[in-house]
């Protein structure tokens, strides 16, 4: 049997070019060391764009929209119609995750992969229908083996569009009512961690809805505990938008596209995606902690040091579009600097 497409080796980084990227920061005119995680980024990008001086000009957003079945389980504290309404808010331009894009001069491509109030064919939205939404995943897979396939390859797919587009750099966002529960689900199952510990309020659940959350996730858990795979993990208690978050992270890391992981949701997709293939996590790097429960959990999993603490829990890619300005000037800093010999700066 063929190995699938998510096995298939990850890009190398280019050690030459991060050799010459780490000589260039120590002869900037600073003391070495001073600009911290901001030299770290410039090397880190200079390896994975094969060059000494990277540059992060053209940003690809992608938004993955898909509902969720768990949702019946009452455990969002908005009514699952809001998911294909912010579909067409994002395609007139009124999400927070627009107004984003368009300051940041990044390309928004919004995905709708199956939404049970379908805004059915919008400008600017690609349809990538699945099913309107998962099963209930406390009663069944949420999705076929079959579904699963599409949603791993619609995400790759973006990537593709994204390396056609001259990307220097990959974001995933996603938007799904009730999906704070299936990613917290999935974090479960692949860490072997406790509903407790990994569920939060989500859009702002109060005790209550926190409580039902958490017996929610433990009978899911309970039903499919034979999946013990990572991508069975992701069949069973995953969604639509998760799965292509998490095909879209494998494509970019074999396409040698750095990517930029955003909050709690997208974070689970970017462990499922290293578990898949160990060698994504090179060419993901973090923006943000997020204020939602568990997301410090994920993030040490993945050993990822994110940008930004900001109490962020919006999703839909935002957190990253956030950081997207501080790539910008590492980069710039990087190549903009004089070096000592050139500002005839004494070197200590
Ligand atoms: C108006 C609105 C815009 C959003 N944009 C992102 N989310 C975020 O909230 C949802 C997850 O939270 P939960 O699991 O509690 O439902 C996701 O759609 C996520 O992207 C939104 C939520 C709402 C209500
Ligand atoms: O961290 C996130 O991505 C998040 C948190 C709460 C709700 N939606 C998204």
């Amino acid at each position: 049997m063929t190995p699938a497409w998510w096995s298939r080796p990850c890009a190398s980084f280019d050690t030459a070019a991060a050799g010459a990227a780490r000589i260039r920061q120590q002869s900037l005119t600073k003391p070495p060391g001073s600009l911290g995680a901001l030299e770290d980024i410039a090397i880190r990008l200079a390896a994975m764009q094969a060059v000494e001086r990277p540059a992060m000009k053209r940003v690809w957003i992608s938004v993955f929209a898909a509902d969720h079945g768990v949702a019946a389980e009452g455990v969002s504290a908005f009514p699952q119609v809001v998911t294909g309404e912010m579909v067409r808010n994002f395609s007139s331009g009124g999400a927070a995750i627009s107004v984003l894009a368009r300051s940041l001069g990044a390309r928004l491509d919004v995905v709708n992969l199956g939404t049970v109030n379908d805004p059915g064919e919008i400008r600017g939205v690609t349809r990538a229908v699945i099913a309107p939404q998962t099963a209930n995943f406390c009663e069944a897979p949420a999705m076929t083996v079959e579904q699963l396939d599409t949603a791993l390859r619609v995400g790759a797919e973006r990537v593709a569009q994204a390396l056609e587009d001259g990307a220097d750099l990959f974001i995933g966002g996603e938007m799904g009512i009730a999906n704070t529960t299936s990613a917290a689900a999935l974090a479960c199952a692949l860490l072997g961690e406790s509903p407790a510990m990994l569920a939060g309020a989500g859009t702002g659940l109060d005790g209550d809805g926190i409580a039902r959350k958490i017996a929610a996730i433990e009978r899911a858990l309970q039903r499919h505990e034979a999946a013990r795979d990572p991508l069975e993990q992701l069949r069973c208690v995953g969604g639509f938008e998760i799965a292509a978050l998490t095909g879209a992270f494998v494509a970019a890391a074999q396409a040698r596209m750095p990517v930029l992981v955003d909050g709690f949701i997208t974070t689970a997709a970017a462990l499922t995606a290293v578990r898949l293939n160990p060698e994504v996590r090179d060419w993901l790097l973090f923006a943000h902690r997020s204020h939602e429960r568990g997301h410090a959990r994920l993030l040490d999993a993945l050993q990822a040091q994110p940008l930004l603490d900001l109490g962020l829990r919006l999703g839909e890619a935002s957190g990253a579009a956030i950081a997207v300005p501080l790539l910008r000037l590492a980069c710039e800093l990087h190549s903009g600097m004089a070096t000592f010999a050139q500002a005839g700066v004494s070197q200590g």
